[in-house]
């Protein structure tokens, strides 16, 4: 009988692109796996993940907000709800193992899975872990993460260091800079920078990027401008101005864009780094500073301490931004340094990595059974 896995969570890109790595891992281990996806309605999981060819069901969950009072009274419900949804999807599929990645949807279906006696896998890609994988840790087979010093969170002998999963596309590096222009419809002659504010945009550098699209166009420099959507709009009127300006809210062939820059901007999520460090780029980081315990900047500051980054704090971004980024463009030398430094800091195999291990456990659960 095939074997049946179901990964759960999402929200963010920082969750679902893993994912979506170690689905595909798993697949070419072996093409005969059923993979089914767990996300939350209207969450962006529900169009990634078929964009990626796997199926996924949605669950009613919601989070509490903060911001309208109001907007909780059907919580809940949806929770309750939810719970319902859950124990039908298990019953129906009947998973061999259950994969965790983070986000609303991943806590029922695992703490669900975990009470029917179902292995269960959580993957952390931060050096900070949210208290919802926390409390899943305990009752977990394998807990994977991207570097040391985890035991503060997870029960040490079910830790796993694996790094975070880089989607083989991009892990590839196999595009090369001309074809990255081409796609964009830029001039591979110009120096061009690439700015990602990670899977939801970065107001930070949109507001950055504006006030100062003039020193881009006076230094003859392309600018690959991924927004977000809330900035979209007045981006793409920039771009229609100017042709060295690209811009769109999100870049599906994430593989494109790295390869067509000479210099990235990006906010410093756990993926974004992971990416970087693959795809060898030079990098100036821009923190999110209300991310969990600030960990985008300690994400940055890494870097920083290895020379493998430069690291502008949002709050100095529409000051010094574009003008570090400038200078960087300038310095072939130092962009040289960046580029060896990071590249130190690969990981291109986490996701067959992770993949094996689940499989591990599966096939001696099956063999046993
Ligand atoms: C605001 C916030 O809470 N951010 C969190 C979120 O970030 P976010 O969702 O931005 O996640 P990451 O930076 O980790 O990863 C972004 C992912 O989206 C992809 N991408 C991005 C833009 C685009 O146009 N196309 C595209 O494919 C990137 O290639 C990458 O794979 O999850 C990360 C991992 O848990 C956390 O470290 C971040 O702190």
């Amino acid at each position: 009988m095939n074997k049946k896995i179901i990964i759960a969570g999402g929200g963010t890109g920082g969750h679902i692109f893993p994912a979506i790595a170690i689905a595909n891992a798993l697949r070419k281990m072996d093409s005969s796996i059923d993979i089914l996806f767990i996300g939350a309605k209207g969450k962006m999981e529900m169009e990634k993940v078929p964009q990626a060819g796997y199926p996924i069901e949605g669950l009613d969950i919601a989070g509490f907000n903060r911001s309208s009072l109001l907007k909780n009274i059907s919580l809940p419900i949806k929770l309750i709800r939810s719970f319902f949804q859950v124990r039908k999807i298990i019953t129906d599929f009947m998973p061999d193992a259950v994969v965790g990645v983070g986000g609303y949807s991943s806590f029922p279906v695992l703490r669900y899975a975990q009470a029917r006696g179902i292995p269960t896998f959580i993957h952390e890609s931060n050096s900070f872990a949210g208290k919802s994988n926390m409390m899943l840790g305990k009752k977990a087979t394998r807990v994977f993460v991207a570097g040391d010093g985890m035991e503060k969170f997870f029960p040490a002998d079910k830790l796993m260091i694996t790094g975070n999963p880089v989607r083989s596309t991009i892990a590839a590096n196999a595009i090369s800079r001309a074809k990255g222009m081409e796609f964009f419809g830029l001039d591979g002659a110009k120096k061009t920078v690439l700015a990602t504010g990670g899977s939801l945009g970065a107001k930070g550098i949109n507001e950055a990027l504006d006030a100062n699209i003039d020193l881009f166009v006076k230094n003859d420099i392309q600018l690959i401008w991924q927004t977000g959507k809330p900035y979209v709009e007045r981006a793409s009127e920039i771009a229609v101005e100017n042709r060295n300006v690209w811009a769109n809210s999100f870049i599906t062939q994430m593989e494109y864009a790295y390869a067509a820059a000479d210099i990235v901007i990006s906010r410093s999520g756990a993926m974004a780094i992971a990416e970087l460090c693959v795809v060898q780029k030079p990098a100036v980081l821009v923190p999110f500073p209300f991310a969990a315990e600030d960990h985008q900047t300690v994400n940055a500051q890494h870097l920083v301490d290895k020379q493998a980054a430069i690291m502008v704090r949002d709050s100095e971004a529409k000051e010094k931004l574009v003008r570090t980024v400038v200078a960087l463009a300038k310095d072939e030398q130092q962009q040289a340094q960046l580029k060896a430094n990071i590249g130190k800091l690969a990981v291109t195999n986490a996701d067959e990595v992770i993949a094996r291990e689940i499989l591990k456990v599966v096939n001696e659960n099956v063999k046993k059974a």
